[in-house]
């Protein structure tokens, strides 16, 4: 029974391909999949440099790539290209199974012999080689192989390394960096090894067994089950993630039950929420019977889009059923409704500190709402006793011992109000349904729970979670980036009842967006103290991106007017370079900023909408309404002394030095949040004073 594989690169350029050429491509892959690729010619290439590989026509203009080994039935579509480029790229590639690794390994033969030569020149004239100091089993053992080892030798500059890049192949190159870089050879191993499916070099290699080969590289190349997981495959929009999975995304989403609570971080882009889908698939498949699965997170928008791609990657009905996607604030309110009866009515944010204005001539609703939610809510404080004895560290007011009763008595009265509307806040209503499954101790609602974005969760929504799954083998996994913290205070690692010592992963590769981009955002954050982090596992070190692009643009104006006329300007310019709208995003820290650059694109002509689904249209608004998303281009503009941090956001330091330097802190992350939305274009611009997060 033939075989067929396909490679990732192969499923990026397909997307892109014409309508007509991909219903071509789809027919001669069909007839691979339907085992009935006799009918396809198979051409072999005269000069090529692997007699594996072979064409086939997909129409008068493109031809497909395809590697098929003599014996066996296994056939890799690698590319599809129009016709000459499909020659010239087949003839110089050549396909090993790296004998240590294990891994199928792709090299230019023809240029990385061509240049050979010339580097063999360059080490004449100089008796010093780039790595005298490593000795040749050194680089056996980090899979470096005897063709590419003499060449190795000829190495003199870390030039010369770099212009072997797209001819050597990856994993042996990464070793050859990272021991140019300076690592020693345990921790290029330990680099390397982040790439093998078990993060060990299997016992055995066969360098003909090209199906094994592909199983240890699943970065690289996928094998299809049949015509229905092939059709699946290239039905839009092509995920390359329901696929292609990094080997630590693979190890980590499939690995066999974890002991307790495991906590994911890395940094944005890294993939942590599509290890999330594939965790809750890998759960839905393997526990058929007893209560279900909650992939959760704290935002509609958000949960709707994990619904979305997990329809996408689970098939059966039967395992997708057994995944229930809702919010934090969805759980609670079912909770509380089936114990109270009815559907809890919750109050939105703006009203409840509206409603929270008429309770007290002195005190701001603000000020009340943040008191209950930031102090009682998070700290369980049910009497004035224990509200009177607690620490309001982190607070934005001070608030002498005795003026607490008052303060007390004014929340009292706000809950009372909330109460006689028959409606709850958001934060309550989780207080509530924790202290209903806690008191009941019944049986647990799920069996194993999911939670994307946990850096953001409120302690009652802590203790909520807690409840609602029994406590031992995959109870929670927890995915988090403690540096994308936008909404509430820190909770300490120690308060939120979840213990994830010894289990916890981290992830280290962006998919999103470029190295560029990437290593501009991440000086936005600063300094993070280990006091920053409070307990959470670090996601910084290592953090890379194997996409490269345009560098980001940072641009001054004089006056809000020029920075607007300049951002319409900017969008029109990436729309006519072909960017479609919905892939375009202007972000600002305060909503008035967002609606300003609205009405100035309307004006142009340019409609647009707030985040959210993309109705096709651009997506203009403040930086937290753009968590969880991803666009090709992103305008952050607004970004000047003042605003951002915000000067409402910031607690004064005379008040509470540390609460002053976290506030700091999270309006840090607020603008590294919006500047790693881009994929491949970030433009950021401030009228006046630039913000004193804008790296230099
Ligand atoms: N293995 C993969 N292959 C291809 N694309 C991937 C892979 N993993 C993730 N991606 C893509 O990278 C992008 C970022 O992934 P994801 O949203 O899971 O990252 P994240 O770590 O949750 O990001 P953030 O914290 O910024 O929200 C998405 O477009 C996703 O489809």
């Amino acid at each position: 029974m033939p075989q067929l594989a396909i490679a990732k690169e192969f499923l990026s350029e397909y997307s892109k391909l014409e309508k007509p050429v991909q219903k071509a491509v789809q027919a001669a892959l069909g007839k691979f999949a339907q085992a009935t690729h006799a009918g396809l010619h198979l051409e072999k290439l005269n000069r090529a440099e692997d007699p594996r590989i072979r064409t086939i026509r997909i129409n008068q203009f493109y031809r497909g790539v395809v590697l098929a080994p003599a014996s066996g039935d296994l056939y890799c579509l690698l590319r599809v290209l129009p016709h000459d480029e499909a020659i010239a790229w087949a003839t110089t590639r050549l396909f090993t199974v790296n004998q240590v690794l294990g891994v199928l390994e792709m090299r230019d033969e023809t240029r990385l012999q061509n240049m050979a030569g010339t580097l063999r020149l360059a080490a004449e004239a100089t008796p010093a080689r780039l790595f005298d100091h490593v000795q040749d089993s050194d680089f056996h053992t980090l899979g470096i192989d005897d063709q590419v080892l003499p060449i190795v030798r000829l190495l003199t500059r870390e030039a010369h390394l770099d212009a072997l890049q797209h001819m050597l192949p990856s994993l042996q190159y990464d070793v050859l960096v990272a021991l140019a870089s300076g690592m020693s050879i345990e921790e290029t191993w330990e680099e390397v090894s982040k790439h093998l499916v078990d993060a060990a070099k299997p016992d055995q290699v066969e360098l003909d067994d090209l199906s094994a080969a592909i199983e240890r590289t699943p970065e690289q190349v996928a094998l299809i089950s049949g015509p229905e997981e092939l059709e699946k495959l290239l039905r839009p929009p092509f995920a390359l993630w329901r696929i292609f999975l990094h080997p630590m995304q693979r190890r980590i989403a499939y690995h066999g039950p974890y002991s307790g609570s495991v906590m994911i971080t890395g940094g944005a882009g890294t993939g942590k929420t599509v290890t999330a889908l594939h965790r809750a698939a890998h759960l839905a498949r393997l526990y058929g019977s007893g209560a279900p699965i909650l992939l959760t997170t704290y935002s509609h928008p958000l949960t709707a889009e994990l619904a979305r791609q997990l329809n996408q990657l689970i098939e059966s009905p039967e395992e997708r059923d057994r995944v229930e996607v809702i919010t934090t604030s969805e759980l609670a309110s079912s909770v509380v409704g089936d114990r109270h009866g009815g559907h809890p009515e919750v109050l939105a944010s703006r009203e409840l500190v509206t409603l929270a204005d008429t309770v007290h001539p002195d005190y701001a609703g603000e000020f009340l709402v943040d008191e209950w939610e930031q102090v009682l809510l998070a700290q369980e404080i049910t009497t004035l006793e224990e509200y009177l004895a607690a620490t309001r560290a982190g607070r934005r007011q001070a608030l002498p011992r005795l003026e607490r009763q008052s303060v007390w008595a004014a929340v009292e009265e706000l809950r009372t109000q909330l109460s006689n509307r028959g409606c709850w806040s958001v934060l309550q209503l989780a207080d509530e349904a924790a202290r209903i499954l806690r008191q009941e101790n019944g049986p647990a609602i799920y069996q194993h729970i999911i939670v994307d974005e946990a850096q953001d969760l409120h302690p009652a929504q802590w203790r909520l979670l807690r409840a609602a799954v029994r406590p031992g083998e995959d109870d929670l996994f927890l995915v988090a980036d403690p540096h994308q913290r936008i909404w509430q205070h820190r909770v300490p690692m120690r308060s939120t009842g979840v213990n994830i010592v010894g289990r916890t992963q981290r992830l280290t590769v962006s998919y999103r967006t470029t190295e560029e981009i990437l290593n501009w955002a991440v000086r936005v954050l600063g300094l993070v103290s280990e006091e920053d982090l409070d307990g959470w596992p670090d996601s910084r070190e290592g953090y890379e991106s194997l996409m490269h692009g345009r560098r980001p643009i940072v641009r001054r104006f004089a006056e809000w007017s020029e920075e607007m006329t300049a951002v319409v300007s900017q969008v029109r310019t990436w729309l006519a370079d072909g960017v479609e709208p919905g892939a375009i995003a202007v972000v600002a820290r305060v909503k008035a900023k967002a609606d300003d650059v609205a009405d100035a694109l309307r004006s142009a002509g340019v409609q647009s909408e707030p985040p959210g689904p993309s109705g096709g249209r651009v997506q203009v608004g403040t930086m937290h309404s753009m968590k969880g998303l991803e666009f090709q281009c992103v305008a952050v503009v607004g970004v000047q002394d003042r605003v951002v941090p915000h000067d409402r956001a910031i607690v004064p330091a005379e008040i509470d030095m540390t609460a002053h330097l976290e506030s700091l802190q999270r309006e840090r992350c607020v603008l590294y949040v919006a500047c790693t939305r881009a994929r491949d274009r970030l433009y950021v611009s401030y009228s006046g004073a630039p913000s004193p997060f804008l790296p230099r």
